[in-house]
């Protein structure tokens, strides 16, 4: 408005002024008339032809911007190719033809004795832009290009300055020689005004700032980057395998993929030295250079003194060093879970890491996500919310859109328009997650239409899983930006996995069995398999991982997690005796010599391998045997970690009497698939969350400790890759089985005879009679729902083995039985 005014205001000021100078020239003469009336015709034409050509131009943007980020990409890298094949033409081949002559001209007096270099960077440039698409991140090109012009400018002008600095005055011919324009401009002009030295000495700094932007150094990193490198490059030249890739593992010979012995931090030489302060299964994505650098540098400096120090030092000595108690004597006849002599440390070879098949490259952005971003912009802008979608990270599966909200907008705005979200980007499943962990931003995770496969094999083959040689070490899948996850087992201790059928829970069980098959040898790691559903587990009988063969009947599934109670006893005897206070330390002793069985006694120590109980379906379980089944495996999850003893329960009822809460409270770590409901999300996360996974592999998990889970596509290994495996592990070695596992023990039959079926309902009277002190027919009647008859009986057999007295009429019996001796009751009664 005042811009109006004010040039209103000056015409009316001066009328014969500035604003009518044609009226002023017209007189001079119809030749300068007739100029400038060409003038304006050409002023005319110009804006035409710039408007055409702007809206050719723009409408090829568009278009451009249309097309599928993979193909511009690749016309961008097929537009450098030909662009360093004209140069070549011209500068290498000095091709006739006007275009390449001028192609010369320019690229010879602007880069001038760079110039024949020039066209061998076009070629790895539009290689890696072909080869890799969709791996840039936004503002990459921006970076790149800043980067490369510094580069250029350093290079050129230090040239320039070599050369003697000529000016463009001395010919064309002693700037082609020389930095060419580029160089003249960079060094040229400074040199006048300071020396060229100091010229020289600035250029390189902008030189070296040019190959930091390129190769996204910050300064404080250097060290670290040229670590790396070196590190890359040693291991390259005969170092040892990284492991990492197809073509690594290819290149790898059958010598070098036999097992050695662990030398790892895992390997834990050193007593305690697996459990660290925030400890957590889950294993960083890239453990080397980042992270490390804190904590890991100091931890490992411990970790090798304390190395060093356990070479030279008996076990015995360091421990009185710490005032541990004196150790109990080792019982001299208990059996250790032995292994077989075949399978001898050193002689087992490890499948071949391409066993197991790639995966499909992830898309980093596709025409989809632009979508989505624009249908969210859209909901935000409908709804007047001052809201912007900043970004996002595409997973396999889902895609995390990123919203930062402006001051003082509620986040319950966002939040409570998830429908009209979902509306807007037409997928029933999104989830909203508020606050990303570690961003002032609200996650919107939304399916990808365009599906990313997450193979086991890359998993296991990726940095994250090779960094680690824990035996225990399992390859879970990818996060929504992502990365890979790995997790350690013996961490966890315990998972509950839990979904919907078709969710992908199989496959999941699929994942942690070949992983261990792939990664560790059975002297290593022992399975027990408990396939109630008969069908999911069949391709794994006879590797040798197992201790016995694949459970299927839920009785004898139930009398295995008894006999797992027991293994564990008698290896917490063995810590006991020894003094040590987890079986991986128990282990490295006896892997060093260091503990001898006591005097008199029969036993040879031998290392105790993890042993892992998978149960595929618990529901069966807990239908049969209820009581059973959840006092062993409460009793397993309470203790079983320093033992190195681990449960997985799969379960498709994640129903609160199938998970009940002891259980629940017993298995700290959990993994959701897809559930029906919000109520089956409660019973497995304690929150809301898996109702909204989209099955086949989707997946929440929620590793012991964490507040909050992580969102991951489950890794697919086929049944093809997994037969090979199993294929290669039996060639190996044969499995060895222990009778006893999923046998009745001791005298039980006998007393089953007596007992009959009445077994459960005999050891739920004897407890009830026990803890209530009350011997009340009555009561059992209310309490087990059974019949008079039935009651008596109980009460009798329970007379019979002197838990309750005499009857007295219609008095309550006396318990002779108090609640501290239930448990040597309840194990007498089941004939243990
Ligand atoms: N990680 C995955 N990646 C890709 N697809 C998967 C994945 N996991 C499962 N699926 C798909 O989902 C289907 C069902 O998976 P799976 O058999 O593991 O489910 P489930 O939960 O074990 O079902 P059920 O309880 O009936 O055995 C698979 O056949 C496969 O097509």
């Amino acid at each position: 408005m005042p811009a109006r005014a004010s040039s209103g205001g000056s015409a009316r000021k001066k009328p014969g002024g500035r604003s009518s100078p044609t009226k002023k020239r017209m007189p001079e003469g119809p030749i300068v008339f007739a100029f400038s009336m060409f003038g304006q015709f050409l002023a005319v034409l110009w804006k035409v032809i710039a408007h055409t050509v702007g809206g050719v131009a723009r409408a090829v943007g568009r278009g451009a911007r249309d097309l599928d980020p993979d193909l511009r990409r690749d016309g961008a890298g097929l537009m450098l190719l030909a662009s360093g094949v004209l140069i070549a033409a011209a500068v290498w081949w000095q091709s006739e033809g006007p275009l390449l002559e001028y192609t010369r001209l320019v690229i010879m007096g602007g880069f001038g004795a760079f110039s024949p270099i020039l066209p061998l960077l076009f070629l790895p440039i539009a290689v890696k832009l072909m080869r890799t698409p969709g791996t840039a991140k936004p503002g990459d090109g921006g970076r790149l290009a800043i980067g490369f012009v510094a580069i250029m400018l350093g290079l050129l002008g230090l040239i320039h300055i070599a050369h003697g600095v000529p000016r463009p005055a001395e010919g064309a011919e002693a700037l082609q020689t020389s930095g060419g324009l580029i160089g003249f401009i960079a060094s040229g002009p400074l040199s006048m005004v300071i020396t060229p030295t100091l010229t020289a000495v600035l250029l390189v700094l902008v030189l070296v700032f040019g190959i930091l932007v390129v190769t996204s150094t910050p300064i404080r990193r250097i060290p670290e980057r040229l670590q790396t490198l070196f590190g890359a490059l040693l291991e390259r030249d005969g170092g040892p395998d990284s492991g990492i890739g197809i073509l690594g593992a290819d290149e790898e010979g059958p010598e070098q993929r036999k097992r050695k012995p662990r030398s790892g931090p895992t390997a834990s030489t050193v007593a305690g030295d697996h459990e660290r302060p925030y400890d957590t299964p889950v294993l960083p994505q890239s453990p080397e250079p980042v992270a490390p650098a804190l904590t890991d540098g100091h931890e490992k400096a411990e970790g090798e003194n304390a190395k060093d120090e356990s070479k030279d030092k008996p076990a015995k000595g360091r421990r009185k060093k710490t005032g541990a108690p004196d150790p109990t004597p080792a019982p001299a006849t208990a059996e250790q879970l032995s292994i077989p002599s075949r399978v001898v440390e050193g002689d087992y070879e490890l499948p071949a890491p391409p066993m197991l098949e790639p995966g499909s490259p992830s898309k980093e952005r596709t025409k989809a996500n632009d979508d989505i971003v624009s249908a969210l912009s859209g909901v935000m802008g409908q709804f007047k919310i001052d809201a912007d979608v900043t970004g996002f990270t595409r997973g396999p599966t889902v895609t995390r859109y990123e919203i930062e909200l402006g001051p003082a907008v509620k986040v319950e705005k966002v939040t409570a328009l998830s429908k009209n979200i979902s509306l807007a980007v037409k997928s029933a499943d999104v989830r909203i997650q508020s606050p990303i962990p570690g961003k002032s931003a609200i996650g919107v995770e939304i399916p990808n239409t365009d599906k990313d496969i997450v193979s086991l094999g890359d998993i296991l083959r990726s940095s994250a899983a090779t960094a680690d040689d824990h035996p225990m070490l399992v390859g879970l899948g990818k996060d929504v930006e992502g990365a890979n996850v790995v997790a350690n087992l013996a961490k966890m201790p315990h998972v509950l996995v839990a979904g919907a059928t078709g969710a992908g829970k199989s496959t999941c069980i699929n994942g942690l069995i070949t992983s261990l098959m792939m990664r560790s040898t059975p002297d290593e790691v022992r399975m027990i398999l408990v396939d109630p559903k008969r069908v999911e587990l069949t391709m794994y009988e006879g590797i040798p991982h197992l201790i016995t063969p694949i459970i299927t009947s839920p009785k004898k599934a139930a009398e295995a997690l008894q006999w797992v109670v027991g293994e564990m006893d008698r290896r917490y005897d063995d810590l006991a005796a020894s003094g040590y206070r987890h079986m991986d330390d128990f282990n490295a002793a006896v892997r060093a010599g260091e503990l001898k069985a006591p005097p008199g006694s029969e036993r040879e120590y031998e290392p105790y391998p993890y042993l892992l109980v998978i149960v595929d379906e618990l529901a069966d379980l807990m239908m049969v045997a209820p009581r059973d089944v959840e006092d062993a495996v409460v009793r397993i999850t309470q203790l079983a970690r320093a033992a190195g003893i681990h449960l997985v329960l799969a379960t498709q009822r994640p129903s609160v009497d199938v998970v009940t809460g002891l259980i629940k409270a017993n298995v700290p770590s959990r993994l959701a698939f897809a559930t029906s409901s919000l109520s089956d999300s409660r019973v497995i996360l304690d929150q809301a969350g898996a109702e909204k996974l989209v099955g086949k592999g989707d997946a929440l998990f929620l590793p012991m400790g964490a507040g909050k889970p992580i969102r991951l596509q489950n890794a697919w290994v086929g049944e093809k890759e997994i037969r090979r495996v199993v294929e290669h592990c039996k060639k190996q070695s044969e499995p060895s089985y222990r009778e006893d596992v999923a046998a009745p023990q001791g005298p039980k039959k006998e007393i089953d005879e007596e007992i009959g079926d009445d077994l459960d309902l005999l050891l739920q009277a004897t407890e009830l009679v026990v803890t209530t002190q009350f011997g009340s027919t009555s009561m059992l009647q209310r309490k087990l729902r059974v019949g008079f008859a039935k009651a008596g009986r109980l009460m009798d057999l329970m007379e019979s083995r002197d838990v309750v007295g005499p009857s007295e009429g219609s008095k309550a019996r006396d318990v002779l039985v108090q609640p501290d001796d239930l448990p040597q009751v309840l194990t007498d009664i089941r004939g243990g």
